[in-house]
């Protein structure tokens, strides 16, 4: 699907949501939700706590009904591909939950595995060979690959989850909150990784964030969820200068300071020191 942003340049949307609504009872979550996000962007989907980040990413992907409203993913109405279809999409993305969400039983190789026993029908010598790689692709250690998860520190579950999330080489890939519990210097590293990944990759990234240093260092573009729609999308620039009390005071409040000049415009080198988080 082709789209034309606000200069006039055409961009390829690879996830498309119009008019998305979902309730649970009678709590109505997200009410005629739009989003795009387009080709090789890093998009940072911020908002308050509990708004609905989470349920939107999970409602994209299918963890979770919706009561109206439609979802393309890389051109496909996901609502309405046979089970091939289904298929060959699903081995598309990549999905990073909160906390990692390794399996406990299974070591970080057998973790990476998981989605290519699933999908794949690769001989074993070969699975083995594409763990390796998407283990040092992520900066583990080789040793990494027979660690169970409780032998990890925070950072390296994450890198681990994410080389589980790039098992199959996905075209897009859901992070939810990549950087929530690592330290500053940890944070801005994987920050780091996932901007590298998307350059030599080619990969989308949809990243729900709290982290200002991440909206700062390597989002191309934030879209704000508030009022259970997205209520403002752009580049950070735009952001800065939104007309809104909630945008105004994340972007200008204590916390941003350090990483907001006096001016309004973003310090670039203090958010590449990393020194906020959270
Ligand atoms: N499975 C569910 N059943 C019922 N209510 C749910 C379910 N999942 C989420 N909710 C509700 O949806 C709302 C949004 O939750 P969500 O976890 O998406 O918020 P969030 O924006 O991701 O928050 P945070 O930034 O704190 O992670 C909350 O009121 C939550 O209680």
């Amino acid at each position: 699907m082709q789209a034309t942003d606000a200069s006039g340049a055409s961009r390829k949307t690879v996830l498309s949501v119009r008019g998305v609504n979902v309730s649970f009872g009678s709590n109505t979550v997200l009410k005629d939700l739009d989003l795009d996000v387009y080709r090789g962007e890093i998009l940072g989907f911020i908002g308050p706590s509990g708004t609905g980040k989470s349920v939107l990413m999970r409602t994209v992907l299918k963890l979770l009904p919706r009561q109206s409203g439609k979802v393309w993913i890389l051109g496909h109405d996901y609502e309405n591909v046979s089970d091939a279809e289904r298929m060959a999409l699903d081995m598309r993305l990549g999905v990073l939950f909160q906390q990692g969400a390794l399996f406990s039983s299974l070591t970080v190789r057998e973790n990476i595995q998981v989605p290519m026993r699933e999908y794949l029908d690769l001989p074993q010598s070969l699975m083995d060979e594409l763990t390796m790689l998407k283990i040092e692709m992520v900066g583990l250690a080789p040793q990494a690959a027979d660690r169970y998860p409780s032998e990890l520190s925070g950072g390296m579950i994450k890198r681990a989850a994410l080389a589980r999330a790039l098992a199959l080489d996905p075209d897009l890939v859901f992070l939810d909150e990549p950087t929530s519990g690592l330290d500053p210097i940890g944070a801005a590293e994987f920050d780091e990784l996932i901007a590298r990944l998307r350059d030599t990759l080619g990969l989308t990234v949809y990243m729900v964030t709290h982290d200002l240093d991440s909206l700062f260092s390597v989002c191309d573009r934030i879209a704000v969820l508030g009022d259970k729609k997205v209520k403002a999308q752009g580049t950070i620039e735009e952001m800065l200068a939104f007309d809104d009390e909630w945008i105004q005071s994340y972007f200008h409040g204590k916390r941003a300071r350090s990483i907001v000049r006096k001016d309004g415009q973003p310090n670039r080198a203090g958010a590449d020191a990393g020194t906020m988080n959270g």
